[in-house]
């Protein structure tokens, strides 16, 4: 089918290069140029495993086509509508100018049958007022929520655990499903849940989804801070409490705590629209979550300031790992870089490594130091904050690393580490949530 796909940033390159696997023939729309040239040109505009190798796959089969000219969408019989919709500045909610300004920009390319679909994650009564727009256009409206995970963009998008559609009431919403299947009918073959809704569930669908894996992490490094009081191990304690199966070990991992373009400016979308329809009590907790959250960025430079005898300032301190999680280049609200961030305003002399999101990093921090390689960075540190966990800070060897440093006192901002062999190297050892 002849589809197309509007806006290609993480999700929207990532959907349409994938459709084009599935052997739809697709054209992508951005409004960055320099975006576009680099998919025209066969590479990812940013770190994504398995996205490259994806991206050439689709590039022999010419099933792709990139541009900023959304005119090129006429014809399709789809239009994803992928576009951003970050945070406001000064407010708690999400600023839905792109997503406004791309449907109104597709209304006057489609004809009457086409399915437009709504993939952005969006306040709950977004899609049913977006709706009569696309109605007006003879059209009708899908909204399809995404759930991938940046780091496993592909596998989540052609292997998702479950489908979500929310469409208009009546017929008009069951022909629009079934044209949603035609495109997905690939994926679907693998039987996962599919579940047909209407629009204000699809919605809540998502940011209770997002607000859920963020209460789940903030649950746990709630436990991290009781644990540093009363000398407990909140790794153990997940693995004990994740031994329940009604509870489960994944979303446990305590630390620094969650980032990313995507659950802190959710779970804030959500108590804003929350207040905005007269039940801010419904999501209060989130602003514990959220509270929670930051805590631990603070606890990380405490520590640090501890473990330097009581001030930073002055002092060489590496920080590993820039991205918001392994895997990714995406600095979006990336804890590890606001901890740097934080130390470098405290006067210490803040070094930071990361393997992929170096120059993502050097655009939103230009203010740090940044290094490349890894034992260059390492050299005459202090200490030594791990705070993306990324494989090769895993990987290090304590006794090489040893080696290179000024001192060896190790922060593990993310409990990645093997405590006992970096002790065994005569480190100082330190964590958030074990005494
Ligand atoms: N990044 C992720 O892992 C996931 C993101 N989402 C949601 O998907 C949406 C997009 O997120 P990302 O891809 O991360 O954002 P992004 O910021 O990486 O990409 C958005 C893209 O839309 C383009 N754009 C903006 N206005 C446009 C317009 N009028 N016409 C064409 N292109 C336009 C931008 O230039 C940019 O390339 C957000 O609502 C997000 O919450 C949902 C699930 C996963
Ligand atoms: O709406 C979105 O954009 C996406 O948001 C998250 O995906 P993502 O932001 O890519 O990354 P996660 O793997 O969820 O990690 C988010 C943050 O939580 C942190 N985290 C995760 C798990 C954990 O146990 N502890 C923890 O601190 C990670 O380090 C990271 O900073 C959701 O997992 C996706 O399902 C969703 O589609």
């Amino acid at each position: 089918m002849r589809i197309s796909v509007i806006g290609l940033g993480y999700l929207g390159a990532v959907h349409a290069a994938s459709m084009a696997s599935l052997g739809h023939e697709v054209v992508g729309v951005d409004v960055d140029a320099a975006r576009v040239e680099a998919l025209a040109g066969g590479k990812a505009p940013f770190f994504e495993p398995g996205f490259d190798e994806l991206l050439t796959r689709v590039q022999d089969t010419c099933r792709l086509q990139v541009t900023t000219d959304v005119a090129a969408v006429a014809g399709a019989r789809v239009h994803f509508v992928c576009v951003g919709t970050p945070q406001q500045v000064g407010s708690l909610a999400a600023d839905l100018s792109f997503v406004e300004a791309a449907f109104a920009s597709v209304v006057g390319q489609v004809a009457p049958g086409d399915v437009v679909v709504g993939k952005s994650t969006v306040p709950v009564g977004t899609a049913a007022r977006l709706a009569g727009l696309v109605e007006a256009a003879g059209a009708s409206l899908v909204w399809n929520p995404e759930f991938l995970r940046e780091g496993f963009a592909v596998e989540d998008t052609l292997h998702p655990d479950r489908i979500v559609y929310g469409v208009a009431d009546g017929e008009a919403g069951v022909r629009a499903a079934g044209v949603l299947d035609e495109v997905y009918a690939a994926v679907l073959a693998e039987q996962m849940p599919r579940v047909v809704t209407d629009y204000p569930t699809a919605e809540l669908v998502k940011v209770a989804a997002n607000s859920f894996l963020a209460t789940k992490i903030s649950f746990i490094n709630a436990m991290a801070e009781l644990c540093e009081v009363a000398g407990g191990d909140v790794t153990r304690l997940a693995d004990a409490i994740g031994h329940d199966a009604r509870i489960g070990r994944r979303f446990l991992n305590a630390g620094l705590g969650f980032g990313g373009g995507c659950l802190p400016k959710d779970i804030r979308a959500f108590m804003a629209r929350a207040d905005e329809l007269g039940a801010p009590e419904a999501v209060a907790f989130l602003g514990e979550v959220d509270a929670i959250n930051t805590r631990r960025r603070v606890r990380m430079v405490e520590l640090a300031g501890q473990v330097l005898g009581g001030d930073v300032a002055g002092r060489r301190v590496v920080v590993l790992g820039a991205a918001f999680k392994p895997d990714s280049d995406d600095v979006r609200d990336s804890p590890a870089l606001d901890v740097a961030a934080r130390l470098g305003e405290a006067g210490a002399d803040v070094v930071v490594h990361d393997p992929q999101a170096i120059d993502n990093a050097r655009l939103k921090a230009p203010e740090l130091v940044y290094e490349s390689d890894l034992e260059a960075a390492l050299s005459g540190a202090e200490a030594v904050l791990v705070l993306t966990e990324w494989r090769v800070y895993k990987d290090l060897d304590p006794v090489r690393a040893g080696s290179l440093v000024g001192a060896r006192n190790v922060l593990d901002g993310r409990n990645a580490l093997d405590r006992e062999s970096w002790q065994a190297a005569g480190w100082r050892y330190r964590a958030l949530g074990r005494a």
